[in-house]
């Protein structure tokens, strides 16, 4: 696993917009060298702000739109539509206004919903959705997953990504892709979230952390914390690992690790 680069920017809106551009070259460079990419987003005020940047970007379009998979890190396990689901938010900020192929467009499952849905089974759900994640890995990539060019996390305060949180059952798990998440301690309780062996079978994990409330959650995850009570310290991809932080969320961190800015 690699070990984190940290690169920080003045502020949450540069930090968007730098990320944005960021994740463009990043997808152009791969359609360039694959013929596709491969995406993974987060909810969250810095998720959402990174998509919204990207539609904003001048760039924006030199992304083949209909040659880019995107998948959900996680999941808020809700109705079809629901306005605080991750993938209603992420259609809001960006994906409503570009040329995507829905067949490459993979939402997490809905609560409830019509026939053929899994009702309130958000772990029928979870399963449903490692066996997608599972049909979509070739033969070359790392177990189960397709191999992600860059999966997107936002940071919790508590220092959760995706919808691991610190002690609790999702963060644990070492077997399963993709498991259904009780009693969150992030409104709604209910959520579907990828787990840390997926996640790290990312090429990239990008941690965006931006504002005074990920302070103390950057410091610790950075300064050798255990994934089981800091899960940010467990998120690293295969290649890079990348926190994404404006200066706000950098300020507790230990000196040695603060990037010459
Ligand atoms: O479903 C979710 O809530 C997100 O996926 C979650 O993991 C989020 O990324 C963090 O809680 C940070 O959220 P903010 O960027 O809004 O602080």
């Amino acid at each position: 696993m690699s070990a984190p680069q940290l690169v920080v920017h003045r502020d949450k809106e540069l930090m968007a917009e730098a990320a944005a551009a960021r994740l463009i070259t990043r997808i152009v460079d791969a359609q360039s060298a694959r013929g596709s990419a491969s995406v993974v987003l987060t909810g969250g005020r810095n998720g959402n702000g990174l998509l919204a940047a990207l539609g904003a970007a001048p760039a924006r379009d030199a992304v083949d739109w209909s040659r880019l998979d995107l998948w959900w890190g996680d999941e808020r396990f809700l109705p079809e539509g629901d306005a605080d689901r991750n993938d209603t938010q992420a259609r809001e900020a960006l994906l409503g206004s570009v040329p995507l192929d829905p067949a490459r467009v993979h939402t997490m499952p809905v609560s409830g919903g019509a026939d053929g849905g899994y009702g309130d089974d958000a772990d029928a759900a979870a399963a449903a959705y490692a066996a997608e994640l599972a049909a979509a890995a070739r033969p070359e990539d790392h177990g189960p997953v397709p191999s992600f060019d860059v999966l997107l996390l936002g940071v919790g305060p508590d220092t959760h990504v995706a919808s691991l949180f610190p002690e609790l059952p999702g963060v644990r798990e070492t077997e399963r892709t993709v498991v259904a998440v009780h009693g969150a301690p992030k409104p709604p309780p209910t959520r579907i979230s990828l787990t840390l062996p997926a996640i790290r079978a990312a090429r990239e994990v990008w941690l965006l952390a931006a504002g005074e409330d990920k302070a103390q959650a950057a410091a610790v995850a950075l300064s050798g914390a255990g994934e089981v009570q800091a899960p940010a310290a467990g998120a690293r991809g295969r290649a890079r690992t990348l926190w994404l932080l404006d200066e706000a969320a950098a300020a507790k961190l230990p000196k040695d690790l603060y990037p010459p800015y």
